[in-house]
């Protein structure tokens, strides 16, 4: 019987398996940022051991980073702390580190892909869930918690129970106006947030091959948002072709080597997944979410659900989340007055995120009482964005162009949104407080999110192009 993608790497990752005991597997590439590396450092000193293999490994600065001056002091004293620490603890263990003011400096899921660190075949841990994002180039890669991390960096393999497989076929075309952010938000609105717990999803159709590497990123970013402990897409020409010449990318005779090895990496014909699912592209319009988890989310034109389409035991938690939002159940969204834009996060703040919005707003002004981030991912990003004169267009309409970080994808910076506004954010989680204490998150497209800063309401972008 043939082999899924998945097993084929995981198997080739195993140091050692036994019956009943998770597998040892092999790390080619741990990533860390500042939140979930200080107490693995710590524990790797009060056990007096080296980092095994520190080249496997590389850090940057994110998530507790400002995004505005951030050539001078972080202000705010926690956040300075967390990002010394990574500059202590990496200098001190020999990990290279992509700090601020560094020109590789960014959202640790958009430097791997940009720098060619993630390769196809490979397997990739780091401690944080959106790790998922790397699987778009056909590897295994999943978040892990702080303890491993310190497994990782004392080994450079982790203990894991092998999960279970699953595939999402998406077939047909998009519509205009429908991105790949659309697809995945559509898709853990039809299974919910958990509807993938305990599996390994790979993404398969034409649909999905059709994407830009980008786009396929932001399809397994969000795979942690519908439970999955990861998902990926077999690598393709379009894969290798984003690869080439990157900066640590193989080259010459190693990148011979490499592509004929990543040609093997695709589920064979009769390879069994668990579950099988099905969806058309052309199913899918906008989407956008009204309550606080990722899978209360619906196509732009339609209503909050009515409590009588509900199960009665979803009733509560349906009705809290509505009081959070302070939205009507049955109502529609769109015309819906909004505060914040954030265009940013390891979901949407790559070049193409941001040569889209560009191109819609060129010429256009943003709604007056609406404030508009936008985040790159990267210094690199940021340099492109430059070059191409998209931060030209965006501060004419209006929006503000910030430095790179994780920003108000969370609230664990000085990028916040104030309490009861609300926010429509290419970012991947609209979690009570997520933006903010008491912040309110519309999750959606790049597209949709520069359309709601141009009219300051929920709008249907299909509209305006
Ligand atoms: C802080 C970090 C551990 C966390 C994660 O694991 O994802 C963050 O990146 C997030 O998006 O919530
Ligand atoms: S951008 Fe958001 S989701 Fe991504 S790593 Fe940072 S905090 Fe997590």
């Amino acid at each position: 019987m043939g082999k899924t993608l998945f097993d084929k790497i995981w198997d080739g990752h195993i140091v050692m398996s036994k019956p009943g005991y998770p597998d040892a597997v092999y790390i080619n590439t741990h990533f860390i940022h500042e939140v979930t590396s200080p107490q693995a450092f710590d524990g790797l000193r009060k056990r007096d051991i080296p980092v095994f293999r520190p080249g496997k490994t590389r850090a940057t600065a994110d998530h507790n980073v400002p995004t505005m001056d951030q050539h001078l002091p972080i202000k705010e004293a926690l956040s300075r702390h967390q990002v010394e620490m990574l500059t202590k603890n990496t200098a001190e263990f020999g990990v290279e580190l992509y700090g601020l003011g560094h020109p590789y400096q960014g959202i640790v899921h958009v430097i791997g892909p940009e720098l060619g660190i993630t390769l196809p075949g490979m397997t990739i841990v780091c401690g944080d869930s959106h790790t998922s994002t790397h699987g778009a180039f056909g590897a295994v890669a999943f978040g892990i918690g702080t303890s491993e991390v310190e497994q990782v960096l004392a080994t450079q393999c982790i203990l894991q129970y092998k999960p279970k497989r699953m595939k999402i076929e998406v077939n047909g075309t998009l519509k205009n106006g429908v991105l790949s952010k659309d697809i995945i938000l559509y898709i853990i609105s039809k299974i919910s947030a958990s509807g993938a717990t305990g599996y390994f999803v790979e993404y398969a159709g034409e649909a999905i091959r059709s994407l830009s590497m980008e786009a396929r990123m932001t399809i397994c970013n969000m795979s942690i948002e519908m439970g999955a402990r990861g998902g990926m897409i077999a690598p393709d020409e379009t894969t290798f072709a984003y690869i080439k010449g990157r900066e640590f990318a193989p080259q010459g005779e190693a990148w011979d080597k490499a592509l004929a090895f990543w040609q093997t990496l695709y589920s064979d014909a009769d390879a069994q997944f668990d579950v099988v699912l099905n969806f058309d592209a052309a199913d899918i319009e906008p989407q956008i979410t009204y309550g606080t988890n990722p899978g209360m989310g619906m196509g732009i034109t339609q209503h909050i659900p009515a409590l009588s389409q509900l199960d009665e035991k979803e009733v509560p938690s349906f009705k809290k989340s509505l009081d959070y939002m302070d939205l009507q159940p049955g109502a529609p969204l769109l015309g819906k007055k909004i505060d914040y834009v954030f265009i940013g996060s390891c979901t949407n703040s790559r070049i193409e995120d941001l040569r889209l919005v560009a191109d819609f707003v060129k010429g256009k002004q943003k709604a007056e009482d609406v404030v508009v981030w936008i985040v790159p991912g990267s210094k690199q990003v940021e340099a492109q964005a430059k070059a191409e004169g998209i931060d030209k267009v965006l501060m004419e309409a209006g929006f503000q162009l910030r430095e790179p970080g994780c920003s108000a994808c969370l609230g664990m910076n000085e990028d916040k949104v104030p309490a009861g506004m609300y926010c429509i954010s290419t970012s991947n989680r609209n979690f009570e407080g997520r933006q903010g204490p008491n912040a309110r998150t519309f999750l959606a497209s790049p597209l949709t999110a520069a359309a709601a800063a141009i009219t300051g309401r929920v709008t249907d972008v299909r509209e305006l192009v």
